[in-house]
């Protein structure tokens, strides 16, 4: 399910470029994945030479990888702004910027998180970028309504697929105790209106379309990172 095509390299020097529009007294909302690890542990060498910044969390993997790294954490209802955030994606369109994200089960927290934000900067591969989407689109269901849900969204064209554990009998359950649902609707040439739908949808906590949220994509690649600005 997850895009993985990118190199490590790739994925540090994105992270890198991102980090350093991080400044004293910050607030940075931190997000998840293994690109967006990269920069955590890039602030977390910043704060042991003395950077002071407080990080949000926004799944469990991030709030632990934060507390090895050392940066000091605070909930995201103990802040009344969050300056910067640095988030992954799974697939990012690469016109207006439109990203598909959930290949960890964290896109609900996340897209808190990077909407509340001031700047919102996203950190990629060259095998995440697209000119038009197409990724299945994570969504994050009540356990209840996972039948329901599966129902519209195949009405509305898409092939919804409970998404499984790997190490566990029976589904992914997400750090909010829920169900996803990676739907694959093809192409996606208007991600805004399909944004629209799924949010409408009873039993929908969130879905990882992240549309017109982000601020500058940086990609990094085998020499170099290039910046997206939207
Ligand atoms: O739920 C997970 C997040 O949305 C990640 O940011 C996204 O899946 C990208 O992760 P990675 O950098 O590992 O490809």
């Amino acid at each position: 399910m997850k895009t993985t095509g990118g190199t490590d390299e790739q994925k540090r020097r994105a992270a890198e470029r991102a980090v350093e529009a991080v400044e004293d007294g910050m607030v940075v909302g931190l997000g998840t994945g293994s690109t967006t690890a990269f920069a955590i542990r890039a602030i977390g060498d910043l704060v042991a030479d003395g950077l002071d910044v407080r990080g949000v969390p926004t799944s469990f993997a991030s709030r632990e990888l934060a507390r090895e790294c050392g940066i000091p954490l605070v909930d995201l209802d103990e802040v009344d702004v969050i300056d910067l955030a640095i988030d992954g994606a799974d697939q990012v369109e690469t016109t207006d910027g439109a990203l598909v994200k959930g290949g960890g089960a964290a896109h609900a927290r996340e897209k808190v998180v990077d909407a509340f934000a001031d700047r919102f900067l996203v950190v990629a591969d060259p095998s995440k970028t697209a000119e038009t989407l197409s990724h299945p689109i994570p969504v994050e269901v009540l356990p209840s309504a996972r039948s329901t849900v599966a129902a519209t969204v195949t009405d509305l064209g898409g092939d919804p697929t409970l998404r499984r554990a790997e190490k566990k009998d029976g589904p992914v359950v997400t750090d909010n105790g829920n169900l996803v649902l990676d739907c694959d609707f093809g192409t996606i040439d208007d991600p805004n209106s399909l944004a629209t739908s799924l949010s409408k949808m009873p039993g929908v906590v969130e879905h990882g379309i992240f549309a017109g949220l982000a601020e500058t994509v940086y990609v990094g690649t085998d020499d170099g990172v290039d910046s997206i600005e939207l």
